[in-house]
């Protein structure tokens, strides 16, 4: 990508997108455009048109979608596959019709199946039942990957659907219910010890194992992505050919590849806090997947390192949430 290269990153102030604002501005882009869900809702066809009939992105950063951790998929599934299947649809092809020269989709390890042997490689892809809390999310990103490899095998485009494990960060959602387990847990301990409790409680069984990954890690390695020359980039989007055994989806896994059991996490939160009481788990509450562990080698091999460790990404992460929060101190 050109310095001046005019850059669309959907997504801006979320989890993902401000990191990816923040590693290509570092980066030396200085034509990026952004528009927030208030100026520009993804899920309207209209206003995505226009959108990209004046803007003319010549890359798009995918990073919009509707996000939430294992009891916000399950609460409201409807909202999960109605709101992704309309904002990626409409992002992909608008792409399309204005020329985009390359895109990044953003999908989940979670579409990969329930049951997968582990580490989970890109091509475990539709072999197997998916696990049933995020089964609609997981199947709108199903299809947002079909949609980019059928638009590269009909007409010719340039788009990449990346698989990121679960991702933590400064600018997290700190919901109590419907954000992800390591937001959800930084605030639990945090009001825990703030106001002296003696116990915190964990959902589940505490057993599943979950690969985290730090947000800015996360951003860099979607832009080490699109940085890629022509070669590497294309072998990146698979196999065209429906008739080949070599048949493969334009996937690519973005993880830390090590991953631990929710009570490891919970008690390294614990420390992070600087919590002193009791943690006790909840098993009338879902697991959801008991491993999903990625195989990340394909970018790993292309020359990607990622940079925080958990213990430091916990650190980064807890002083934002305090920084957020002061008035609890
Ligand atoms: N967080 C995680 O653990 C994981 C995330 N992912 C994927 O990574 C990507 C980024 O996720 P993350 O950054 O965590 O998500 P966030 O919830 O933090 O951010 C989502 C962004 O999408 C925007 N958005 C949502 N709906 C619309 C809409 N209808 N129109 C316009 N903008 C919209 C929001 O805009 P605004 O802020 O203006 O409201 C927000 O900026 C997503 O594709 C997600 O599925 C995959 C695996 C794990
Ligand atoms: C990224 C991924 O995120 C979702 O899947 P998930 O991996 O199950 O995500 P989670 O972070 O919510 O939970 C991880 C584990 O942690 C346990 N857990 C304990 N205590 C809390 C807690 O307080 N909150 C939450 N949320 N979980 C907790 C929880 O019971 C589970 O065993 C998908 O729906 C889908 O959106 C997706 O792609």
């Amino acid at each position: 990508m050109d310095k001046n290269a005019k850059i669309y990153v959907a997504g801006h102030r979320g989890l993902v997108g401000s990191a990816l604002i923040r590693s290509l501005t570092q980066k030396g882009y200085n034509n990026l455009i952004t528009r927030s869900h208030a100026e520009l809702d993804l899920t309207n066809h209209t206003a995505v048109k226009e959108f990209f009939a004046t803007e003319k992105p010549e890359y798009v950063l995918l990073a919009a979608a509707k996000v939430g951790g294992i009891y916000a998929n399950n609460t409201y599934p409807a909202e999960f596959i109605h709101e992704n299947l309309a904002i990626q649809t409409n992002v992909i092809h608008q792409s399309y019709v204005n020329g985009v020269k390359r895109l990044l989709f953003l999908g989940s390890s979670c579409i990969y199946p329930r049951d997968c042997p582990q580490p989970i490689k890109e091509e475990y892809l539709l072999t197997g039942p998916l696990e049933a809390t995020n089964r609609p999310y997981a199947l709108a990103k199903i299809a947002g990957i079909e949609m980019c490899w059928s638009y590269n095998r009909q007409y010719g485009t340039q788009f990449l659907a990346a698989m990121p494990t679960n991702l933590y960060g400064p600018g997290d959602n700190y919901h109590p219910e419907n954000s992800h387990v390591i937001p959800a847990l930084i605030r639990k301990f945090h009001e825990a010890k703030i106001d002296n409790r003696s116990e915190v409680v964990v959902w589940g069984t505490g057993s599943p194992m979950r690969e985290f990954l730090y947000n800015q890690d996360m951003a860099d390695a979607c832009v080490f992505l699109m940085q890629l020359e022509d070669d590497l980039f294309s072998k990146c989007l698979g196999s065209n050919d429906s008739h080949a055994e070599s048949f493969q989806p334009p996937l690519v896994n973005i993880g830390s590849g090590s991953d631990i059991t929710i009570r490891e996490l919970a008690e390294k939160i614990g420390e992070v806090v600087g919590y002193q009481g009791n943690i006790s788990f909840d098993s009338t509450k879902p697991d959801g997947t008991l491993r999903k562990l990625m195989d990340s080698s394909k970018i790993f091999n292309l020359g990607h390192v990622n940079q925080f460790s958990l213990e430091s990404g916990l650190t980064n992460t807890y002083n934002d949430f305090k920084s957020i929060h002061t008035q609890k101190l």
